[in-house]
């Protein structure tokens, strides 16, 4: 028997702005020991799902329940330590000159630069070992700033999974890194994917290629609806790329890693 708790659960979850359906009667489950990559093309509402998700946006109408409390009636102030979040809007909220500790260790008191708040040693530690597991071990120091590409993402997660949360939300992790950084970073993904401490995870992304070994779900979305949702091996797959993306599209699978390309 699985003692997995449902951590998502959208109902009919419209978003409507200006007269755009941008979300259109969306209805998914996110149980805590799903792993999920949301694919689709440009402006099909990915990012607005997820600002859902992270109970930073209300439906339009249907209802969404995150950590099995209803959006509209739960205190959101209360529910987002619960829930990590890494996205390249938050990462421009960084300062620069930050040094990569604070930006960890701030994630613990909800806020980006370091106030007055005195900051306990369990609180140091606990950054630390977070930094060692991101591969950022002798970074403590280092301002933000002058962190490659690659580092600033695997910062940016690492000040995400600080709180500890039961919802991990991750907007495109892996975009502008190159190969070796990508690699590096799917992997380390991979490995945290796998583990039975994890939380539940949600990851937006633009490549199959980025997708980690361990990820067990995927939601494919086009024009703001649900072109597929369900296990990787069933909703991820030449047909609803292609049905997604408007094109043919063949994907290849290989040791739990994917490549798409279009069809010759
Ligand atoms: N406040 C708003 N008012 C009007 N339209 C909006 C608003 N916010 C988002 N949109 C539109 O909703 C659509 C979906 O946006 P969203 O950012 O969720 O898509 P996405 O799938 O994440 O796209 P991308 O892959 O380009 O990041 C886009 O066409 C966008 O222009």
């Amino acid at each position: 028997m699985s003692s997995a708790s449902t951590v998502l659960q959208f109902h009919d979850v419209s978003v409507i702005r200006d007269g755009n359906t941008i979300l259109d009667s969306v209805s998914w489950k996110v149980d805590s020991d799903e792993r999920w990559v949301v694919l689709g093309p440009n402006g099909a509402g990915k990012t607005t799902l997820l600002q859902i998700a992270a109970a930073a946006m209300h439906p339009t109408s249907g209802t969404a329940e995150v950590l099995q409390e209803a959006l509209g009636k739960v205190d959101v102030f209360e529910l987002r330590p619960m829930i990590g979040f890494a996205s390249t809007a938050m990462a421009r909220r960084i300062p620069r000159d930050e040094t990569v500790l604070d930006v960890v260790l701030t994630a613990a008191y909800s806020v980006t630069g370091r106030w007055n708040e005195e900051y306990e040693s369990i609180d140091t530690r606990r950054a630390e070992r977070v930094l060692k597991e991101w591969g950022l071990e002798g970074f403590a120091g280092r301002r933000f700033g002058s962190l490659s590409d690659g580092e600033q993402k695997r910062v940016q997660i690492a000040r995400s999974v600080m709180t500890d949360p039961e919802l991990l939300l991750l907007d495109e992790p892996a975009a502008s890194l190159d190969l070796g950084a990508r690699e590096e970073l799917v992997g380390l993904l991979g490995g945290y994917a796998a583990s039975a401490s994890s939380p539940a995870i949600v990851m937006v992304t633009h490549h199959v290629e980025e997708i980690p070994s361990g990820f067990t779900h995927a939601l494919l979305l086009a024009d703001g609806g649900i072109v597929a949702s369900g296990p990787l091996d069933e909703a991820l797959t030449s047909e609803t790329l292609t049905e997604t993306f408007g094109m043919t599209i063949e994907l290849t699978e290989r040791d739990n890693r994917f490549a798409a390309r279009a069809a010759a």
